[in-house]
């Protein structure tokens, strides 16, 4: 196809997503390192809530939930300023419609409407990622890579939970993908593609992107 080369494509905002444990920040942080972008990088470990949660969602889901969200809105917010609106390109180890992937698996009833409102409130307006590298993969390779991270609150966690995630991962890219036509979505086999282990795998991936910088 032939493309006009004054036509300018749009700054890549890359979000890196997937399930709990798919490689999001491993892969994002080679990325960000191999195209020289700068990378917006989740914050889990000063999480205060993330332990009491795993050990009661019901109790814990709302403060939780909560607490994610204006984490990622300020991220976002100082992202925005020091690099989308100045057409400087970033990476990302995720996009902001992970919070309401997350939510309206753990909220129910009015938690989850307040959540709602709030969650469209701050972000509507927000610029979204133009590529997201999604990376598929199935239970047994979550909970593998879950017991290889090695966080201790995250190692009781309930099968049951993740398979659900998965599937409202697949959900949720669909309805991306719907909704905003124009984002590049690169689905990843994140079961067979090892790109810690294998180099060529990386460069796969690299190459993939590459067709859409
Ligand atoms: N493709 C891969 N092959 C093998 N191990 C991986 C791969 N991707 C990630 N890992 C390992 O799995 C664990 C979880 O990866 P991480 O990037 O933290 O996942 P996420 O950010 O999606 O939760 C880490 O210990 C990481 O080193
Ligand atoms: N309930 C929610 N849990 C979340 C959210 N974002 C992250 N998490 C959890 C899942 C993992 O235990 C940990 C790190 O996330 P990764 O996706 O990087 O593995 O935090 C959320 O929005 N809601």
């Amino acid at each position: 196809m032939w493309e006009d080369p004054q036509v300018k494509k749009p700054c890549p905002f890359i979000a890196v997503e997937g399930a709990i444990g798919a490689g999001k920040t491993t892969l994002a942080t080679m990325l960000a390192e191999r195209f020289d972008f700068p990378l917006l990088k989740e914050i889990v470990e000063e999480n205060p809530f993330l332990d009491k949660f795993y050990q009661n969602i019901e109790e814990w889901a709302f403060q939780l939930e909560m607490f994610f969200l204006c984490n990622r809105y300020k991220q976002l917010e100082d992202t925005v300023k020091n690099y989308v609106s100045r057409g400087l390109p970033v990476v990302s180890d995720y996009h902001i419609y992970k919070n309401w992937i997350f939510a309206q698996r753990t909220l129910q009833g009015d938690k989850r409407e307040k959540y709602r409102q709030i969650y469209h409130l701050l972000t509507d307006d927000l610029p979204k990622p133009n590529v997201i590298v999604y990376i598929r993969a199935e239970l047994a390779t979550l909970l593998k890579r879950i017991e290889k991270r090695g966080r201790s609150f995250e190692q009781d966690i309930d099968p049951g939970y993740l398979e659900r995630l998965i599937e409202d991962y697949e959900t949720a890219i669909t309805q991306i993908q719907t909704r905003e036509p124009e984002t590049v979505v690169i689905t990843i086999d994140g079961n067979m593609l090892d790109f810690v282990e294998h180099p060529e795998h990386f460069e796969q991936i690299v190459a993939k992107i590459k067709e859409h910088l």
